[in-house]
């Protein structure tokens, strides 16, 4: 796991952007794997300024993203295919034939899972995927005490992850109880792991990250069994991970 330090948001969403790019430039026809929260937003601003003022092309790009609400439309202003199109696809080149989420709508949600896990692999795999981390440690919305051999499924979500996540919803009541995720499985076969952090929320999770322990209760902890994970995270989400942990990562 390799950690870039970033000194604050801006400089994480730069740094994130800049990887993205490359990858899109080695390899045009490249799967993103995205994802949603905000800590994505300020990368997805800087695509979208970098594709005005540069030109960079998503015309032969694919993306997956990691997650959705069960029972969100594509059109509820929740749903995580209305954050993408908002925040990013209708800002760039990319044919929206070309971008995939779960279907949190589909009448048979456990074979829709199969069908998006299958659709991964059809398109060959994913080349980069970015992921957040939620305060309990949860990427995708893969919850603590999630199997690491987990495919695609159903989730139901955790008080905490909803509550965290009220504050895009009208209410806490209107938070939707189940989404579908990908699974840790899914994510640890991507050839490139990006993982952003920004912020005091993140520190005591990102802390327990670099302790190095590999443990179901903290599902990012995972990736350090990954061979090619990069970290980028300001200086909130690192003030409590002590500078011996930061050097042994450092870039
Ligand atoms: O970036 P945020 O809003 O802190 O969210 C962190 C993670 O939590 C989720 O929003 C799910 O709760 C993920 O999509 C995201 O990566």
């Amino acid at each position: 796991m390799k950690l870039i330090e970033a000194a604050n948001y801006e400089e994480m969403s730069q740094k994130a952007a800049e990887i993205i790019i490359a990858q899109v430039k080695e390899k045009p026809d490249a799967v993103l794997g995205l994802a949603t929260g905000s800590t994505m937003l300020g990368t997805y601003k800087q695509l979208v300024e970098d594709h005005r003022q540069n030109g960079t092309s998503y015309r032969n790009v694919r993306t997956v993203n990691l997650d959705e609400y069960i029972g969100l439309s594509p059109d509820h202003p929740n749903s995580y295919r209305y954050y993408m199109n908002q925040h990013l696809f209708s800002h760039i080149d990319i044919p929206l034939s070309q971008t995939y989420l779960p279907n949190g709508v589909s009448d048979d949600v456990e074979a829709e899972c199969q069908r998006y896990e299958q659709l991964i692999e059809n398109l060959g795999g994913i080349d980069l995927q970015l992921l957040g981390i939620g305060r309990n440690g949860h990427i995708g919305f893969n919850e603590p005490g999630t199997s690491f051999s987990t495919p695609t499924h159903v989730v139901e979500l955790a008080p905490s992850t909803r509550q965290a996540n009220a504050r895009f919803f009208p209410s806490l009541e209107d938070v939707p109880h189940q989404a579908i995720t990908m699974g840790i499985a899914t994510i640890l076969k991507s050839r490139h792991i990006l993982l952003l952090a920004a912020g005091t929320a993140k520190a005591p999770i990102m802390a327990k990250l670099f302790e190095g322990t590999v443990t179901i209760d903290m599902p990012a902890s995972v990736l350090h069994t990954h061979p090619n994970v990069t970290v980028i995270a300001d200086q909130e989400a690192l003030s409590l991970v002590p500078d011996e942990k930061r050097k042994v990562h450092a870039k």
